[in-house]
């Protein structure tokens, strides 16, 4: 009887790109990025199946969301196309996930590859479970900290049962496709932390060691390259790197490495997938470049996310800025090579612990920020951000914050003092504002946190797998 794959878990944190928005679209700029206290967490389990059945299958499910799984069959594809997975049918409708679907594609793809396993058959059955922290999504219009959101287990049509008691994870009564998100890259974190699901579940660990410096190599070149599949483009990749390796000075990857890749069960898709993965491939090394130590807090110093009720669209906002930059490349490029300039001091102030700094380095940075955001016409840091952002550092402790990643309506991220009464002078202020602003902002309960991926004790999980 040969020894089935270890029941094992793992997370992957959400992220924050507190400077170098839109520039760190472009090799020639960086980025300072945050991991966050949200992590999307998965538990990987072989299926156990009465002696004789043949059953080869694949079930994942997100128990906290209704009618979230997704059940698969898996097939070796012709001509070196790799390990392909089909959809099978749960209750009446096929309900797609993309990213649960790439992901299997990619990870299985390469596993048994790198595992050397002999036709699909080596390739066991396996129910992976996903848990997300509750800060990536909210509802009832509400946004949360906390186990705020969790509801009664009994509105559950999923087959796992949660606990009885309020938990880590909340049980969300509604369908993933109708949560409200929050923006802090949930899609990443997932595609990471399912594909490092995989790879520990299935590999040995003298082939792959998540704990390792190889091990998150590899997790990142996979993770990145099934990401921009699922998502039908190639982005900056900092969402990825904070799944990997937490908070860091992220420099992205040229985009031309994955352009090498067939698609998912095309001819030749297994062995161009090892070799981009390993990094390999003739001209497809990869140049990312992810520096740990030059992104750090000062002690008693905190990053927290403010949600402001209210959608703004990433992509769009890129055209547009990317279009202003093409209009008028050498105002664009002063501008940007001055931005890079304050976001680097910016992270430099926070990494050498000069507090008392903080809120000088921010205003430099968003002053650019707004003069890109009025010569491209995009609302990186609109008029409403400005007066949050200003009336914020009026209370005491918050030392002064940003809008994030590509900026726009929905959020804030702010550094404050770490202690339990900053916070409750800043949720009150929060009640006020909304009431007189008529907006609904609050603070989140996540926290910018160092550590990418990591292992996970099953005991967290217990009454959920
Ligand atoms: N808890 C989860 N369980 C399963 N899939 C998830 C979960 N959270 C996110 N996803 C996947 O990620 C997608 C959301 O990705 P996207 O719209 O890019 O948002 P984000 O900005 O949070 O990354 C969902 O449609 C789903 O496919
Ligand atoms: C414009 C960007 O540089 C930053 C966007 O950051 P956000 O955190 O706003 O991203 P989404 O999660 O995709 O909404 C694009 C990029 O780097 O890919």
């Amino acid at each position: 009887m040969p020894t089935p794959n270890p029941t094992i878990a793992v997370s992957a944190p959400g992220k924050v790109l507190l400077a170098g928005g839109y520039l760190v679209l472009d090799r020639e700029f960086t980025g300072t990025v945050f991991g966050l206290s949200a992590r999307i967490n998965i538990v990987a389990q072989g299926i156990h199946t009465s002696e004789g059945v043949h059953l080869t299958e694949i079930v994942v499910e997100s128990p906290q969301f209704l009618e979230a799984q997704w059940r698969y069959g898996y097939h070796l594809a012709e001509e070196g196309g790799g390990i392909k997975v089909t959809q099978l049918q749960v209750g009446s409708r096929i309900n797609k996930n993309p990213f649960v679907e790439t992901t299997l594609n990619f990870a299985l793809t390469y596993i048994a590859r790198a595992g050397k396993f002999r036709p699909t058959h080596s390739v066991k059955s396996a129910r992976l479970t996903i848990l997300a922290d509750n800060d990536y999504y909210s509802h009832d219009g509400s946004s949360g900290s906390g186990s705020g959101n969790a509801s009664t287990p009994s509105s559950s049509s999923s087959s796992a049962t949660p606990p009885a008691t309020p938990s880590r994870f909340a049980h969300f009564p509604t369908t993933l496709g109708n949560a409200h998100k929050t923006g802090l890259g949930s899609s990443a974190a997932l595609v990471t932390s399912l594909s490092a699901a995989l790879l520990t579940h299935y590999l040995p660990t003298s082939v792959f060691d998540l704990g390792s410096a190889a091990g998150k190599r590899v997790l990142h070149n996979l993770a990145q390259a099934a990401h921009c599949a699922a998502q039908g483009k190639v982005g900056s990749g900092f969402d990825v790197a904070a799944a990997v390796y937490g908070s860091c000075h992220y420099r992205r990857f040229s985009p031309a490495i994955l352009s090498t890749l067939p698609e998912a069960g095309a001819p030749g898709f297994a062995a161009q997938l090892e070799r981009v993965v390993e990094g390999t491939a003739p001209g497809a090394e990869w140049d990312t470049e992810v520096v740990k130590e030059a992104v750090r807090l000062p002690a008693g110093v905190a990053m927290r996310m403010c949600d402001v009720d209210c959608g703004s669209e990433s992509v769009g906002m890129a055209k547009g800025v990317l279009a202003w930059r093409a209009k008028e490349p050498e105002k664009a490029r002063e501008i940007w090579n001055a931005l890079q300039a304050r976001n680097e001091r910016l992270e430099e102030v926070l990494r050498e612990g000069r507090t008392d700094e903080i809120r000088e380095a921010i205003h430099a940075v968003r002053e650019l920020v707004r003069e890109m955001g009025v010569r491209s016409g995009v609302p990186i840091e609109p008029e409403s951000q400005t007066e949050l952002l200003d009336a914020l550092e009026t209370v005491e402790g918050v030392y002064g914050g940003v809008v994030p990643g590509a900026g726009g309506y929905d959020a804030a991220a702010i550094l404050v003092k770490d202690d339990d009464a900053t916070v409750k002078r800043i949720e009150e202020f929060l009640v006020k504002w909304s009431k007189e602003k008529s907006s609904k902002v609050k603070l989140m309960g996540v926290k910018g946190e160092l550590e990418g991926a990591r292992h996970e004790k099953l005991e967290v999980y217990q009454g959920w797998v």
